[in-house]
């Protein structure tokens, strides 16, 4: 039995079926890409993980308890964290001021600032941060302002503050949109060193060198609809992919 676990989801917006009879099984441990063209439903669905979209019909079970109708926070606590296509980061705050929070709002339900403005800085929670900031390549920088860094750093930084929470299950909608080649290659190198640490990974991605390198299971979402899904292999084999995804084109 997978660790999520999404059964006959269901989601309208007004006349538009932006998912139908979803289903999905995400193995412990694997890297797990939903693909599909524009409008398929990938984020929609992702947004049913976190509480941001409540499914119409339809279940959506984490590690054997409902994620849905319960908050985006409580989702977080259960061990689902989220890296968006546009970093979520706290700009005039430092690097490593940025990824100590998500641990004082896991603990705290909140962040605490002193009489400096500053967020206090507990000393086992401000190593914990310096050892994420390096496994992501950032340690040289842990001291510049969050808005200083280049997009692909920004992602980065993003990427510590959801490691920091040790989650179970990692989500990461589109983690190499607009970088560049050879960064998009760090990405991936990293990526696959946090597998590693076996984090289940969502992963929706348009760039298929990035899919195929890193995904052990591949979903297709087309109109809402899963069409196709198995190995990297049979995926990229399948005519039907092939036509939904690309028009014909060859993967
Ligand atoms: N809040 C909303 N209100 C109305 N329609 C929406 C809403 N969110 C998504 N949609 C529609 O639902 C469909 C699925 O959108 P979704 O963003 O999930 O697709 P996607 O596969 O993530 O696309 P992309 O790859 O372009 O990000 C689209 O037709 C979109 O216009």
């Amino acid at each position: 039995m997978g660790i999520l676990q999404v059964q006959d989801v269901n989601k309208s917006f007004g006349g538009l079926k932006a998912l139908h009879n979803v289903n999905l099984d995400v193995e412990e441990g694997a890297v797990h890409a939903i693909i599909g063209p524009n409008g398929a439903g990938k984020s929609t669905l992702l947004n049913c993980f976190v509480g941001r979209l409540k499914p119409d019909t339809g279940s959506v079970m984490f590690n054997g308890t409902s994620l849905l109708g319960i908050a985006p926070h409580e989702i977080n606590q259960a061990g689902v964290a989220r890296v968006f296509q546009t970093p979520e980061i706290f700009g005039d705050l430092s690097l490593i001021e940025n990824v100590m929070i998500p641990t004082f709002a896991k603990r705290d339900g909140a962040y605490t600032v002193n009489a400096w403005g500053r967020i206090d800085q507990a000393a086992e929670i401000r190593e914990k941060a310096e050892h994420i900031l390096e496994d992501v390549g950032l340690a040289e920088k842990q001291e510049m302002h969050a808005n200083s860094l280049s997009r692909g750093d920004k992602r980065r930084l993003e990427l510590a503050m959801c490691l920091v929470q040790e989650p179970k299950l990692l989500l990461l909608d589109e983690p190499t949109a607009g970088m560049s080649r050879a960064d998009t290659n760090n990405t991936i190198d990293l990526l696959k060193r946090i597998g590693e640490r076996g984090i289940t990974k969502i992963v929706i991605e348009h760039d298929m060198h990035v899919v195929f390198s890193l995904a052990s299971k591949i979903s297709v979402l087309a109109q809402g609809t899963v069409i196709a899904e198995g190995a990297p292999e049979e995926i990229k084999g399948d005519p039907r992919v092939q036509e939904a995804y690309l028009g014909g084109a060859h993967l």
